[in-house]
């Protein structure tokens, strides 16, 4: 009997809306008119879907501003999604370059710090300390503050931190791109090793031949939807392909071309969201569409709901005062 592969993350139409107002006075402005949209919101991810089983390695490819760390962040628990359905299956640990480390601290301190927040003990600590001090080879500078550090050193910090980590997902965010042939070797090995142990693997980065070498699966984003998704040769063949038809642009419509997307994904709305999960025929629409919709009371498609509950209270406060004070 085949052995049953075990699932380590789902998603299904996971997505992540962004408001695009930043000043605090259009936040209060938008927040106190009852016609108003509510904020103008962004989708950076307008609906993922996929399976990731134990023993994968996932690559995450597309063109900037397309959603990979923004999916990424999502899978790590950094941030949570908007709507959707997300499931993971152990533990996590991400490595991004500077992610989760404290500028203020010293390399050695941040290693504590995460060995202490992982609940080891003082043995073992200094243990773990050793291994990745070792692992990280940043001579002196393991004493110096995170701040003054290239992102290259942070780097490999960070990686050396999410290594010794033990985490059964390992999610690297472009962290291995900005390191040294040296370091970025003997992460590879290590990468390796985790994969012979049957964790799981995604690996964010833009060098192709690195994602080519390394992954078994990709996923192609492009302005926050899954365009690909299946065996990394296929993939990144429609990858390539799709990016020398768009460097042969002229630069105009290239600028068109991504202003148009963006402005798609400024214009997603939750019932298009739901359109695409009715006509998606491997999703059973009827038996999650309350978890999979919840974006319906943030999308902005309507009046938003705390806009919606200040007009009630400010109505009832004008009837309470009126009514006492013509008694
Ligand atoms: N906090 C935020 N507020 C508003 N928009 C955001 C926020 N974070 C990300 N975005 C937007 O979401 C989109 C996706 O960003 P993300 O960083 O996930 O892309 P990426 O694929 O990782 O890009 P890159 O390859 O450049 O690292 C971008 O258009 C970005 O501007």
């Amino acid at each position: 009997m085949a052995e049953e592969r075990k699932l380590k993350v789902r998603a299904r139409y996971v997505t992540k809306q962004y408001d695009l107002l930043v000043k605090k006075s259009d936040k209060v402005k938008a927040l106190f008119n009852p016609f108003s949209n509510g904020l103008q919101s962004f989708w950076s991810l307008k609906g993922i879907s996929f399976d990731v089983y134990e023993g994968e390695t996932i690559g995450l490819i597309g063109v900037n501003g397309s959603g990979k760390s923004t999916l990424s962040n999502i899978i790590s628990g950094i941030i949570p999604p908007t709507s959707g359905e997300l499931e993971v299956n152990g533990e996590t640990s991400i490595i991004a370059i500077g992610a989760g480390l404290r500028g203020q601290l010293t390399g050695r301190e941040n290693i504590h710090l995460k060995s202490l927040m992982m609940g080891m003990t003082n043995s073992e600590i200094a243990q773990h300390m050793e291994d990745v001090i070792n692992f990280a080879d940043l001579g002196d500078f393991i004493d110096q503050p995170v701040k003054s550090y290239s992102s290259g050193m942070k780097s490999r910090l960070g990686f050396s931190i999410a290594a010794y980590d033990d985490p059964d997902i390992l999610i690297i965010d472009e962290a291995l791109s900005v390191g040294d042939e040296t370091f970025y070797q003997k992460a590879l090995d290590k990468m390796v090793e985790f994969r012979e142990q049957g964790k799981t693997i995604f690996f964010v980065s833009h060098v192709m031949s690195q994602v080519e070498m390394f992954t078994d699966k990709t996923a192609w984003i492009q302005y926050g939807e899954l365009k690909e998704f299946g065996p990394t040769a296929e993939v990144l063949a429609h990858y390539k392909e799709w990016n020398s038809w768009f460097k042969k642009l002229p630069k105009s419509e290239k600028g068109e071309y991504q202003a148009a997307q963006k402005e798609l994904q400024k214009e997603f709305t939750v019932e298009q969201l739901r359109k695409n999960i009715e006509n998606d025929p491997e999703h059973d629409y009827s038996a999650t569409d309350a978890k999979i919709l919840t974006a319906s009371a943030i999308s902005g498609d309507k009046m938003p709901a705390t806009t919606l509950v200040l007009w009630t209270a400010l109505t009832v406060l004008w009837f309470v005062v009126a009514y006492m004070t013509f008694h």
